[in-house]
């Protein structure tokens, strides 16, 4: 069954004045992210470098930011929802960057999926300009984010973890804070390397068991109700039967995900050999042309018509 959206708490019912809040980065999980803020009745300012992406959510309530450092240096606290470690650099420390923005008694809160080296640079800059810095990415894709029933896997500044969690509460349904600056990073990129071997399985099975003559709707139905059900499978089985991949998490981030989970395995020399061979694939996946796919087209590198199973 799918999750419920949540009832979102609104600002109108708390007793004192709220910090206003910066969201830069506004693709397919920052929009919706921001998205129940300004639902939430906070006082949210959005940008985005494509700058048409903050037309909906400013005619909406938002306020639009000229720059990451307008955004940061307007707001009190700024959260950040980027591609990938070169994005998310990028935006937090770049020409305009946030961190120039930034300042003594405020916070800057990065969501986006990067490994500890670049949460940990990130850091380093916020706290330079004596602001501070919490990184917090998440576990759920585009409906929990459409729902506010996000996990977030939050480490960094105590303080600043207490001064947000009004604000997790409204895009996430719980949050975990895990200690030093690169255990949040660490967590998610933990999980989203089971997660991507696990597609890469499913979709593996279901493709043998075509060419051996079994029905792949029927598979599905069988996997979701044995021990290795998941609602991963639930939710993605039956379009995948379909070769249908609309984006919810985008095929180039998953295996951006994997690159950076076989780095962190490198550094403690951990061997990762099933990582590995996943990540390989994602790789081919992705110079088939489908990166932008959702990632469960993964199913399509194992596929000779690249049509699907249907086909
Ligand atoms: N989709 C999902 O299910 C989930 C995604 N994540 C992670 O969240 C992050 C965002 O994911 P998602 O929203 O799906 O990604 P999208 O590809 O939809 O959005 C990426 C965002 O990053 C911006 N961006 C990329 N590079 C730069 C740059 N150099 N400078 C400025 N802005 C940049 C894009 O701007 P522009 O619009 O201009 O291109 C866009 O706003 C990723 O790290 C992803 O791994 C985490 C959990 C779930
Ligand atoms: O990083 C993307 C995670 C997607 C999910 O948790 O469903």
């Amino acid at each position: 069954m799918a999750a419920m959206a949540k009832a979102l708490p609104v600002v109108a019912e708390r007793e004192h004045p709220l910090p206003s809040i910066g969201f830069l980065g506004l693709g397919i999980m920052g929009t919706a992210m921001a998205r129940n803020l300004v639902k939430a009745g906070y006082d949210v300012t959005v940008w985005n470098r494509t700058t048409s992406k903050c037309d909906a959510l400013v005619s909406e309530g938002a306020k639009r930011g000229a720059s990451p450092m307008q955004t940061a240096g307007a707001c009190d606290i700024t959260f950040a929802m980027l591609a990938d470690p070169a994005g998310a650099i990028e935006v937090a420390c770049g020409e305009d960057g946030a961190v120039k923005g930034l300042g003594p008694g405020k916070g800057y809160v990065d969501v986006s999926t990067v490994d500890g080296d670049t949460s940990k640079a990130i850091y380093k800059a916020v706290q330079a300009k004596g602001a501070e810095f919490l990184e917090a990415p998440v576990s759920g894709s585009k409906k929990p984010a459409e729902d506010g029933t996000l996990i977030f896997l939050t480490a960094g500044d105590k303080s600043l973890y207490d001064k947000v969690v009004p604000f997790l509460d409204v895009m996430g349904k719980s949050r975990f804070y895990l200690g030093e600056v690169g255990n949040g990073a660490a967590m998610k990129l933990v999980v989203n390397m089971i997660m991507g071997s696990m597609m890469a399985s499913f979709s593996e099975g279901l493709v043998l068991g075509k060419k051996v003559g079994l029905d792949p709707a029927t598979i599905v139905e069988v996997v979701g109700q044995g021990a290795i059900a998941a609602p991963m499978f639930a939710m993605k089985g039956p379009s995948m039967v379909k070769g249908s991949y609309p984006p919810a998490f985008p095929l180039k981030h998953q295996q951006k995900d994997l690159r950076l989970a076989l780095a962190m395995a490198e550094d403690v020399a951990q061997p990762t050999p099933v990582a590995a061979s996943v990540n390989d694939i994602y790789k081919r996946a992705k110079a088939e042309g489908l990166g932008d796919q959702d990632f469960s087209a993964i199913i399509e590198a194992y596929l000779l018509d690249p049509k699907g199973l249907n086909h």
